[in-house]
């Protein structure tokens, strides 16, 4: 694949961040204008996974790897069936994208899709303002005749925040569908879409799991009209603290002991269902090499991130909660930030990072068996 994109990157573009910091460079993607949380990620491979990831919906991502789009756009690694993030800023985009399995170019792909972004920034002073001053809302604004800095910045003062905003319905499956089992099946899981990429049903299928996968919207009557062995609750975008639909529906998961298993929102919505605040980070965990330590083994693993808000639970003692004892099973090692819930009392788990890693480490795949060895328990 040798589709070149020079000559694409001469339009210029703006990147304007809430406080007034501004950014020029060169349209990247789709020419026009957008808003949104901008936020980093150290991954330095998967930008197709990350690009895709519905829990990055309204967020504008810096990716902090320096050479982006090097092996082009395949069809197989997208985690969903379009790009979610709002805005996409790199620093130097492949010229010439090379590897077996591209189709297309990625700066091709965005423009396919509509997607705005800007490059030949300095992506690494960018990243350094987000650390110090904390994640904030930002607009990218391309095009041969662009408004004057004092409009720009008046515009992204008004884009929405992240905080509070309730986004699983924008980005969720509206009709129900199954994921079938590989080889024998051997579960059934009520999988609970908030914003679900594709590789979660895809683990759990691996282990003999047929996956019904629901709309955000599901109540616990439709969770329970699948008869399912395991319930799910996915990842997914927006304010954990207005997920106040999930959380009820979690609770009478809890209510009734069925196993239960959820990363990153569904992490948030467990906490939430136990009765512990969420909060959110001042820039959030993003990239496929976070240290995690997993307390119940005392295992350190290399873990993947998204997420910008986090649990506000106690990491040192056990809490009584409405549904038993619960405890911070995982905590972040660079920053003691709580990153799994475990009950003492009934079948519920929930990490705040990404065990199906993509991309990504493997080092947390156990979970997925954790999951499979407490439907096991309780059938046995
Ligand atoms: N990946 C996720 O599920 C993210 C959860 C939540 N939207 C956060 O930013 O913390």
């Amino acid at each position: 694949m040798t589709t070149s994109t020079r000559g694409a990157d001469k339009v210029p573009a703006v990147l304007v961040l809430e406080d007034g910091r501004i950014f020029r460079g060169r349209a990247y993607g789709a020419v026009g204008v957008t808003f949104g949380e901008a936020v980093f990620s150290t991954g330095m491979t998967g930008y197709q996974e990350t690009l895709t990831d519905p829990s990055y919906h309204r967020q504008v991502v810096v990716m902090t790897a320096p050479h982006v789009g090097n092996t082009g756009v395949n069809d197989e690694d997208p985690e969903s069936k379009q790009i979610w993030v709002a805005g996409y800023v790199v620093r130097d985009p492949a010229r010439v994208p090379s590897n077996w399995r591209a189709k297309r170019s990625l700066d091709e792909e965005l423009r396919h899709q509509g997607v705005v972004g800007i490059s030949n920034i300095d992506t690494r002073a960018l990243t350094r303002h987000l650390r110090e001053r904390g994640a904030m809302r930002v607009g990218i604004f391309s095009g041969n005749a662009l408004p004057d800095e004092a409009t720009m910045l008046a515009e992204v003062r008004q884009a929405p925040e992240m905080k509070g905003a309730d986004l699983s319905a924008e980005v969720a499956t509206k009709e129900a569908y199954v994921v079938p089992a590989i080889g024998e099946k051997r579960f059934t899981v009520a999988a609970v879409d908030l914003g679900i990429k594709g590789m979660t049903p895809h683990r759990m299928a691996e282990r003999g799991i047929e996956v019904h996968v629901l709309p955000a919207t599901a109540t616990a009557d439709d969770v329970y009209a699948v008869n399912p062995d395991g319930v799910f609750f996915s990842n997914g975008p927006g304010d954990p603290a207005t997920a106040d639909h999930p959380v009820s529906v979690m609770q009478a998961v809890l209510e009734r002991g069925t196993p239960l298993f959820g990363i990153c929102f569904g992490n948030q919505i467990l906490g939430r269902a136990l009765g512990f605040g969420t909060y959110k980070l001042k820039y959030g965990h993003r990239g496929i090499n976070q240290p995690v330590q997993d307390r119940t083994t005392g295992k350190v693993e290399v873990t993947a991130h998204n997420h910008g808000f986090a649990v506000d639970a106690p990491t040192d003692q056990v809490s009584e909660t409405p549904y038993g004892r619960a405890e911070v099973s995982h905590v972040c090692l660079n920053d003691n930030v709580v990153e799994g819930l475990h009950l003492l009392d009934k079948p519920a788990f929930s990490v705040q990072y990404h065990p199906e890693a993509a991309a990504g480490p493997h080092d947390a795949a156990y979970l997925f068996d954790r999951f499979v060895s407490l439907m096991e328990g309780q059938r046995a």
